[in-house]
């Protein structure tokens, strides 16, 4: 018995052993990788460089404030240039500090404050617990702690627009107008944001200081995402591998989403996945297609938990009317369907006014379709379908407290909801 199981074991492996490697460094293709070189950036870079070489001469440089969409390389290319100067800085004995806070992660006033005063905790001696302190106490700390010698700080705020949805922009005109109050040292901050709105939310006299430079970063088109992509091929596959046409197909899928860079890259590194899984030879136009599907499944699932109750609810009677077939549905069906649904969670149903409002943001996000169709004389109507498998959206129920009990609905011809 132990001798065929061991059999068994070993095969199981070895079918995998002696296939063809897909990955030499797979790494690379990850988002935390910095490139050597970032081609069809050098706009930007010069831009950067430009506005921040003032440094060097012992001058403030001014705010900057960089925006574009997601993906168009607005992270990657602040660290590159701001590590540069890092590096020249030293060369030429200018002392310059670059702290670099992610604000969907360092969300409160507080907390960029605290983090900033922690930066320069080993010189310092001081520690800001990340909880308790009076924030005016930490800010009273911060320009001690700044003050204690000659330097430039640079402060990135990368999706500064997290932070200022969530806590308002005082922080920012606090550290706007904080080198009126220090004596030796300056601060510049760099703000990055992929939200083309976000400069509506803020006060002008912040809008007018934090973006006295601005760069923008227009989307990459199908050639530019094909280079970035070529580059990072060679080192992140062996020779051979990669058929022609991956490439390229990456490229142009992730241009007509909206140029963006790591859509591209997340293709490549899928595409790359699902062969090696598959145990090919090569990676296939074929692996291109199925890589695209899982990445905007995968994508889909992320929205859907991030939705509001009852748009969930919602969505849940658009399942129930799949699974028994009764799809496309028009709004009145799916809101008897919710509407039965609230009743079994003892919840108030909204409108169906408001239910027609979350269908159409349902649609919006891809999640369904909702289609307009004229009825001839009988007006207009929605023709409702769902763009994501029932059993999906029921996984991601069954870890949700408040929907869990959802799962065990079922519905019969009649519409008439069944419990247990
Ligand atoms: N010109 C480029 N050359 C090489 N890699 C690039 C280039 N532009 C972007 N990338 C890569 O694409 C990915 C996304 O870039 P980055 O994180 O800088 O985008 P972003 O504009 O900051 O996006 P978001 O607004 O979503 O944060 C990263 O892995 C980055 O290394």
């Amino acid at each position: 018995m132990l001798q065929e199981g061991q059999t068994n074991l070993r095969s199981l492996f070895e079918k995998y052993l002696h296939t063809q490697r897909i990955f030499k460094n797979k790494d690379v293709l990850r988002h935390s990788y910095t490139p050597r070189e970032l081609p069809h950036r050098r706009e930007q870079i010069e831009t950067l460089v430009h506005i921040l070489v003032p440094v060097l001469r012992g001058e403030t440089p001014s705010n900057i404030f960089v925006y574009g969409k997601t993906g168009t390389g607005k992270t990657v290319t602040v660290r590159y240039v701001t590590e540069d100067l890092m590096r020249i800085s030293q060369k030429y004995n200018v002392p310059v500090d670059v702290i670099y806070l992610n604000c969907e992660i360092v969300d409160t006033q507080y907390r960029v404050l605290a983090n900033i005063v922690n930066h320069f905790k080993e010189e310092s001696g001081v520690e800001v617990p990340l909880v308790g302190w009076p924030t005016d106490e930490v800010y009273a700390q911060l320009k001690k702690v700044l003050d204690m010698r000659e330097r430039f700080v640079i402060i990135v705020l990368d999706e500064i627009d997290k932070l200022v949805k969530k806590s308002g922009d005082d922080i920012l005109y606090s550290l706007t107008r904080i080198n009126t109050e220090l004596k030796k040292a300056k601060v510049s901050i760099i703000g990055i944001s992929n939200d083309l709105r976000f400069k509506e939310y803020l006060d002008p006299r912040v809008l007018s200081s934090l973006s006295e430079e601005e760069v923008v970063f227009p989307p990459y088109d199908a050639n530019q995402l094909r280079d970035i992509l070529m580059q990072r091929a060679q080192e992140a596959f062996y020779d051979g591998v990669l058929d022609e046409a991956v490439v390229p197909l990456c490229a142009a899928l992730a241009a007509r989403e909206h140029g963006d860079a790591r859509r591209a890259l997340d293709l490549l590194r899928v595409s790359g996945e699902i062969a090696e899984r598959e145990m090919a030879p090569k990676v296939t136009e074929k692996h291109v297609w199925k890589a695209q599907e899982k990445i905007e499944q995968d994508t889909m699932e992320e929205v859907i938990k991030t939705l509001p109750l009852h748009s969930k609810i919602l969505l849940y009677a658009i399942v129930l009317l799949d699974e028994n077939g009764e799809l496309p549905a028009n709004t009145g069906d799916v809101y008897s369907v919710y509407k039965d649904l609230c009743d079994y969670l003892d919840l108030e149903p909204l409108t169906q006014r408001r239910i027609s409002d979350l269908i159409n943001e349902l649609d919006m996000l891809g999640i369904i379709n909702a289609k307009v169709v004229s009825k001839g004389r009988y007006g207009r109507t929605k023709e409702i379908r769902l763009n994501i498998t029932p059993y999906k959206v029921k996984n991601i129920y069954r870890f949700e407290e408040t929907l869990r009990p959802l799962i065990s609905v079922s519905m019969l011809k009649q519409r008439r909801l069944f419990y247990g």
